[in-house]
């Protein structure tokens, strides 16, 4: 789960970043996608809003979901019986791309939408599919990515192994 929210940093959405990340019977990730427009169509040409009299100026009609990206891009012939971690509850489009291509298992974080049409729909269609879903608790609320840790642990071993040396002498 902390891969696909790692993954929903790159999304250009500026209100709602999603990350989905599929992994095989090994627990091998096989594939990674955030919610983005198609390739081509460029982010700052295309609209981000959701609110708007005229729906092609919102981007329901085009973004690409982040489980769909994250089927797309799979490095395996194909993802079945493999289990998608993604942010939020798969909607009813998702849900329809998870049930063909074969994945047996959603574990998702929030289901903010939850009593939207396009989720009722979601897990009707799940449901009689026979896709499990579960919520991931995760055991810690955060976590710190700090790339500056690798070179410090360096240093500190360093010190350690010079420590070791003058007592050994
Ligand atoms: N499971 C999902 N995967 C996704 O990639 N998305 C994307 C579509 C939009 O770009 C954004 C939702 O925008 P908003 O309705 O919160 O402003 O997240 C949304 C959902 C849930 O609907
Ligand atoms: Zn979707």
């Amino acid at each position: 789960m902390a891969t696909a929210f790692l993954s929903a940093q790159r999304s250009k959405d500026p209100r709602t970043q999603v990350g989905a990340c599929i992994v095989n019977e090994e627990n091998k990730i096989v594939g990674i996608g955030y919610n983005g427009m198609p390739v081509g169509c460029h982010d700052d040409e295309m609209p981000w809003g959701r609110d708007s009299d005229n729906i092609l100026e919102t981007k329901q009609l085009y973004v690409c979901h982040a489980e769909l990206n994250a089927v797309l891009n799979k490095n395996s012939a194909d993802v079945k019986n493999c289990t998608i971690y993604v942010a939020l509850f798969p909607c009813n489009e998702c849900a329809k791309v998870v049930i063909q291509s074969g994945i047996k298992e959603v574990v998702y974080y929030s289901d903010k939408y939850k009593d939207k049409p396009e989720f009722v729909a979601s897990k009707k269609m799940l449901d009689m599919a026979g896709v499990k879903y579960r919520q991931h608790i995760p055991k810690q609320k955060q976590i710190l990515i700090d790339f500056t840790a690798i070179d410090a642990m360096t240093g500190t071993n360093v010190k350690e192994v010079l420590k070791a040396d003058q007592t050994s002498f």
